[in-house]
């Protein structure tokens, strides 16, 4: 046991200088048997941490797990005020509270900020109750310390594990939102701009189905890395978890300064990377929206970056987008017709309409191009430009296009069956579809299953399609190798390599509306229509020109040696019983009746 004599030099007002009270004689001798004895053994031995002291809160004594505990020597530490040895960064605010509470109830207890005699921090919970005389007067304090450093260091992970994702350490959606919600009411006071990036890499479901889900993890990681230091070090860099991060950035001045730092952002995920052995680039799509904007709190914001991201990825990924309104407006359109298309067929809702084309020199049928039409369950028609590409990004142009294709065959066998029409019935392939492996079997299948020669169907593709020229050769020599024809489509509009041409068993070639549209007025136009059928008739293909919707424009294309045309000149895309009608009547040419 570790008795000392009060100090004088405390200085606690609210109560007399004193030795202990002989209530508990510390220096009793531990004798078994004798009652103060076994008291002072009882405090010598306690497990926790006790220090006796005087009403002003100057130590009197202190057992030896006290010791063990601060690392304070009973002698050292005698005399001393308690606060000053165990918490001395908080006596000042404590001794305040301490007075009155002791005052009040007799007793005190909370966290303090504890320091260790070696300088060290270990948090304590200090348990003060005041031992009084028979007349109320405050004798001695009993205090109880102990080491909460445990404790603290498991509430310090599980706050970790709330706010911070695992994986790379960033704050998570949880610290984003306060994070985000903090920076918006400061930008509030002092004017500033807050922009939240929105980003999701593109492809990553590649890397961790090709080289598994540790270098996915690895890359998501870099990545991390990457970002954390594209910005500073007040911006916040957050993980939502999978591919998608978001950068919150304060105390901008113009919306153009977020585009340099998406730009930036864009370029540093963009930079080469090893993972697994294996060189890779990956790209990012980018959302932002900025505050202030009308009712944008954080969700609301962490919702718009989202939308604009979404429409970065539509803009053909690896670049940015800004949020607006009517950008939020098109992708609840875009739903809306997402999920209307996913019971379109099953409903019975797609036709195909049919669009003649015809030969320039006698009006002549040459072809009739099968152009999708959607009657929607709310009665409207919605018009394949709208709802082609969603099918597409959906996957869902893959069981549509199929069921295009066989029902295109089954009704070119019906015409054929009825003696009406030889010429090939067109249909446009997707890209998706295209580079499906089983495109060529599901064609076989329909032809066999409808009984349709080959040569009534053609395929249209368009340049974009055939952009990996060595994949393109192989599936175009499959289809070829069915017997159908095979025209490109559009063409002019997308791919500018023209060496593919010569290597692909194409037969056609069709010149985009929007060439042809101008072709009286627009001396480039004109240029560009007679270059592609010159250049088409060099390498013994026949050229279609889509879109004629004048005489001028048809004379032109006559003048210029074109093998045929499709457009409203002629006639719209129709439905299945005016194009029977039409046939009936043997077309538009010479043959007609
Ligand atoms: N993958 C698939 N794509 C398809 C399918 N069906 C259609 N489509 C593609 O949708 C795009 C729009 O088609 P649509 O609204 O049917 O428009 C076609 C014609 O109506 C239009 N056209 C024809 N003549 C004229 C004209 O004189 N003026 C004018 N303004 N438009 C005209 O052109 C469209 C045909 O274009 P193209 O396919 O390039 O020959 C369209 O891209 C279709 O390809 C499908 O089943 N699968």
């Amino acid at each position: 046991m570790s008795v000392s004599e009060p100090h004088p030099g405390c200085d606690d007002p609210s109560g007399p200088a004193s030795s202990p009270s002989t209530e508990a004689p510390a220096d009793a001798p531990a004798t078994s048997g004798e009652p103060l004895g076994l008291y002072a053994q009882a405090f010598e031995h306690c497990h926790e941490a006790i220090a006796i002291t005087d009403a002003r809160r100057c130590i009197v004594a202190v057992n030896r797990a006290f010791t063990t505990l601060t690392g304070h020597a009973a002698a050292a530490v005698a005399g001393q005020a308690l606060l000053d040895r165990v918490a001395p960064r908080r006596r000042p605010e404590l001794d305040a509270s301490l007075c009155t509470a002791l005052a009040l109830n007799g007793t005190w207890q909370g966290e303090l900020p504890g320091r260790r005699d070696d300088g060290s921090d270990c948090p304590l919970w200090l348990s003060l109750t005041e031992v009084r005389d028979a007349t109320g007067t405050p004798q001695h304090c009993i205090a109880i310390l102990l080491d909460i450093s445990e404790r603290k260091a498991n509430e310090a992970r599980i706050h970790y594990l709330a706010h911070f994702d695992a994986l790379t350490g960033l704050p998570n959606r949880v610290l984003l939102h306060q994070r985000l919600a903090r920076a918006t009411a400061r930008a509030r006071r002092a004017g500033w701009k807050v922009a939240v990036l929105f980003l999701d890499l593109d492809r990553f479901k590649t890397v961790n189905d090709s080289l598994g889900h540790d270098a996915g993890d690895q890359l998501l990681t870099e990545v991390a890395g990457r970002l954390r230091r594209s910005v500073r070090e007040e911006d916040t860099v957050a993980r939502l978890g999978g591919d998608e991060f978001v950068i919150v950035v304060e105390r901008l001045q113009r919306d153009m300064d977020v585009a340099l730092i998406a730009d930036k952002v864009l370029r540093v995920v963009g930079a080469p990377l090893t993972i697994a052995g294996h060189e890779l680039r990956v790209s990012t799509s980018i959302g932002i929206s900025l505050f202030p904007e009308p009712s944008a709190d954080a969700d609301a914001l962490i919702r718009n970056a989202d939308t604009a991201m979404y429409h970065a990825k539509q803009a053909g990924r690896d670049n940015f987008q800004f949020f607006s309104e009517d950008m939020n407006a098109r992708v609840l359109a875009r739903l809306t017709i997402e999920n209307g298309l996913r019971h379109a067929l099953e409903r019975g809702e797609f036709a195909i309409y049919y669009q003649p084309q015809v030969a320039l020199a006698d009006a002549r049928l040459t072809g009739l191009e099968a152009l999708l039409r959607w009657h929607a369950a709310d009665g409207t028609v919605v018009p394949p430009d709208r709802f082609v590409p969603i099918a597409e990004e959906s996957g869902l142009i893959v069981p549509i296009g199929e069921w295009a294709l066989r029902e295109a065959c089954r009704q070119a066998r019906r015409w054929r069956d009825a003696g009406l029409a030889t010429v090939p019935v067109a249909l446009n392939l997707s890209a998706v579809q295209f580079h499906r492996a089983e495109i060529a079997t599901v064609l076989h299948d329909a032809l066999w299953e409808s009984g349709l020669e080959p040569r009534h169907i053609a395929l249209e593709v368009t340049e974009s399609t055939l952009m990996d020229a060595d994949v393109a050769a192989a599936t175009l020599e499959q289809l070829h190798e069915l017997g159908v024809a095979l025209a490109i489509d559009d063409f002019g509009t997308g791919y500018s390599n023209l060496g593919y041409l010569k290597r692909f068993p194409i037969d056609r070639l069709k010149i985009d509306r929007s060439f042809v549209r101008d072709i009286v007025t627009d001396p480039n136009d004109a240029a560009i229509v007679c270059a592609v059928i010159r250049l088409a008739h060099t390498l013994g293909l026949r050229v279609v020109a889509e879109g004629v919707e004048t005489v001028e424009q048809l004379d032109f294309l006559r003048r210029q040696g074109c093998d045929e045309a499709q457009g409203y000149l002629f006639s719209p895309p129709l439905p299945e019983a005016a194009v029977t009608a039409l046939l009936q009547d043997g077309g538009f040419g010479p043959q007609a009746r």
